[in-house]
């Protein structure tokens, strides 16, 4: 059984993810757990995933969830090319270090400003709530100023002088809010063209193809197909942003 990767591309760890195996040739199965039908919430993937998240892995009769530890599961199976995880002690500990750091600096507030300008709106049918979304860019705004003007001031990529998980991670994190209408990058010039570099290391046609979902408006008649489930995802929304 090839190895399997549960993803919604919907969701940034899972493009991540996904545009890791495929830069890298990496075999796997693609199963579809698309978060707006609630395929999430299922038995079935719960059983891959008690916590209900995207993405996870399934290797024969071994489970992993969690993004840094499936790229890095990946990177030690597959043995990827050097430059993703440097052997290096330190070159390794920079990698380390951002990763560590972008669950709550970047992964958290990013997903949060997605969840309030695009996915609250699309099933609660109500406009977005202007004053909450600017409180959430808000608190991502630490994290873009250290970025730019400490980070990318002294190297060309995030942790090293290469394209690294660091950079990949923080690429589709970035891209969640900017795919919505939330900019991200309109004011930090370093960080814009870190984002050419990186869309360049990785390939522009598997970053667009990756990303396709995302930059694409939902069609609003998706929220209405199931109104129990739009009600449970509105109101875990409603919890989570409050
Ligand atoms: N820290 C986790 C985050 C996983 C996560 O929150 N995934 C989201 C999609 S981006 C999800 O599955 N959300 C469903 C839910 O929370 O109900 C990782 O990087 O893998």
């Amino acid at each position: 059984m090839p190895l399997e990767l549960f993803l919604d591309l919907y969701s940034p760890p899972c493009r991540a993810i996904y545009i890791f195996a495929k830069k890298n040739g990496i075999p796997f199965e693609f199963r579809s757990v698309e978060l707006g039908r609630g395929e999430h919430l299922k038995p079935e993937f719960l059983k891959v995933n008690p916590l209900g998240k995207v993405p996870a892995l399934r290797d024969g009769d071994f489970l992993l969830a969690e993004s840094v530890a499936i790229l890095l599961y990946l990177s030690r199976k597959y043995q990827t090319a050097p430059y993703w995880y440097p052997p290096d002690l330190q070159a390794r500990a920079r990698v380390d270090e951002y990763l560590a750091w972008q669950h709550t600096a970047i992964q958290l507030p990013a997903a949060n400003v997605y969840l309030c300008k695009s996915l609250l709106p699309h099933f609660s049918g109500q406009p977005v709530d202007t004053v909450r979304l600017d409180r959430l860019l808000g608190k991502l705004k630490p994290a873009l100023q250290h970025l730019d003007q400490e980070v990318l001031a002294a190297k060309p990529f995030l942790a090293t002088e290469q394209v690294s998980l660091a950079d990949l991670m923080a690429f589709t994190e970035l891209m969640q809010p900017t795919a919505v209408g939330c900019d991200l990058f309109r004011d930090w010039p370093r960080l814009a063209a870190w984002r050419a570099r990186v869309e360049a290391a990785l390939g522009p046609e598997l970053v667009q193809n990756a990303h396709k979902l995302v930059l694409q408006p939902r069609d609003p008649r998706d929220a209405q197909q199931d109104p129990r489930l739009a009600q449970e995802l509105v109101h875990r929304l409603q919890e989570r942003l409050s």
